[in-house]
């Protein structure tokens, strides 16, 4: 089969032109590049990310259809994260010759499985071959509302700072899945125990938070805002970094997860590592002024979401502290997810 055929066979079917013409595609898959419409009054908003063979997945941490989920959702989080909305997505695969097209076809199905959850319309991409592992690239071209982008750069001395959600557990879930060790090699739903498929689940299946994206932007009152995908450590050093300000996380007001608590006590580790150094999380971190906390949080709550405060913002000094539960204040490294 040539690329041709497999993108036909990956692409044919899943949407009808009615479907995309609704979705502002004038021309999709098949010409040289996609024509899609914007509504008027927004800006683009642009992001790619890639998901790679051992260094993002392994067959013993996920399965096809979770790479296609997670690719996809991963891109959908950077757009969550500037308070926009993700609108068309280009796909750009590359695998070994002779690779089953059935798993392929899996990771797609993952793919449009997200794409659809968000709304999003795959407008076309690239397909190559590899000498080695399979490589899924995700750009995503969102829209907001002209000159209202969240940004990492403003966060505010007096500000506060919150996340959307539980940290750590894909870190957790990661480490149990590579720990667990199958004999097959063959990832196997059924094997995950109850303890611990909320980790599990966080790893292969993250949530982007493009809901929460839109409410702290269309409340007008967030400062700064950041997705997790490389630990809390690492993106509270992000905004610090760009805003040029100091953050203190507060340890005791970092919320845990029972499932995250339990593994880390099993293995006898510490939960707050997997919290600060952990990443791919797709949760939200962000600032806003200290006292619209409260009612932020009772809109996040009306809509069945969570928002925790967990620090604060200071002029001095900069970088990212931690105040640990018993008082005692630490620097944090700067240290996380870090390809090279
Ligand atoms: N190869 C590249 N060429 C140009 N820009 C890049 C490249 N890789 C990453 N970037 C840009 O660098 C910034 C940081 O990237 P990254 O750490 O991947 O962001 P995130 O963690 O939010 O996905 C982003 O603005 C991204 O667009
Ligand atoms: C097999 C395997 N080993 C390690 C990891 C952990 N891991 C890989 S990449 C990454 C960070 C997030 O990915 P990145 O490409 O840096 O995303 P970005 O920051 O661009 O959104 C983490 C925690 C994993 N997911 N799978
Ligand atoms: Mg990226
Ligand atoms: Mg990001
Ligand atoms: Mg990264």
């Amino acid at each position: 089969m040539d690329e041709f055929a497999i993108i036909r066979r990956l692409t044919e079917g899943r949407q009808t032109p009615a479907f995309q013409k609704e979705r502002g595609i004038v021309t999709g898959i098949g010409d040289d590049a996609a024509v899609a419409n914007l509504t008027s009054g927004c800006q683009l908003v642009m992001t790619c990310d890639t998901m790679t063979e051992e260094i993002h997945f392994k067959k013993i941490t996920m399965r096809d259809t979770d790479i296609g989920y997670k690719a996809m959702a991963a891109a959908v989080s950077d757009i969550a994260a500037m308070g926009a909305i993700p609108r068309y997505a280009l796909i750009s695969l590359s695998f070994p010759k002779g690779t089953v097209l059935d798993k392929i076809e899996s990771i797609y199905k993952g793919l449009y499985e997200c794409a659809d959850r968000f709304k999003v319309v795959i407008a076309g991409g690239d397909t190559t071959s590899a000498v080695q592992g399979i490589t899924v690239a995700v750009t995503i071209i969102g829209e907001v509302e002209r000159g209202k982008a969240l940004l990492r750069s403003v966060a505010k001395p007096g500000d506060v700072l919150f996340a959307t959600g539980f940290l750590g557990l894909s870190a957790a879930g990661l480490q149990y899945l590579l720990d667990r060790g199958i004999p097959s090699g063959e990832w196997d739903e059924h094997s995950v125990t109850e303890a611990h498929s909320a980790l599990v689940r966080a790893h292969c299946r993250p949530d982007p938070q493009i809901e929460a994206g839109q409410l702290l932007q269309r409340s007008g009152i967030c400062h700064a805002l950041n997705d997790v995908s490389d630990g809390l450590a690492s993106e509270a050093w992000e905004i610090a970094e760009a805003s040029g300000v100091g953050i203190d996380l507060i340890e005791e007001r970092i919320p845990v997860a029972g499932e995250l608590l339990v593994y880390a006590q099993q293995r006898e580790l510490d939960a707050l590592d997997f919290i600060l150094y952990g990443g791919e999380d797709y949760q939200l971190v962000g600032t806003m002024r200290e006292e619209h906390a409260a009612a932020m949080q009772a809109k996040f709550r009306e809509a069945g979401l969570a928002l925790h405060i967990i620090g604060y913002v200071q002029t001095q000094p900069r970088g990212v502290r931690l105040v640990q539960s018993g008082g005692k204040v630490v620097s944090l490294e700067k240290k996380g997810y870090n390809h090279f």
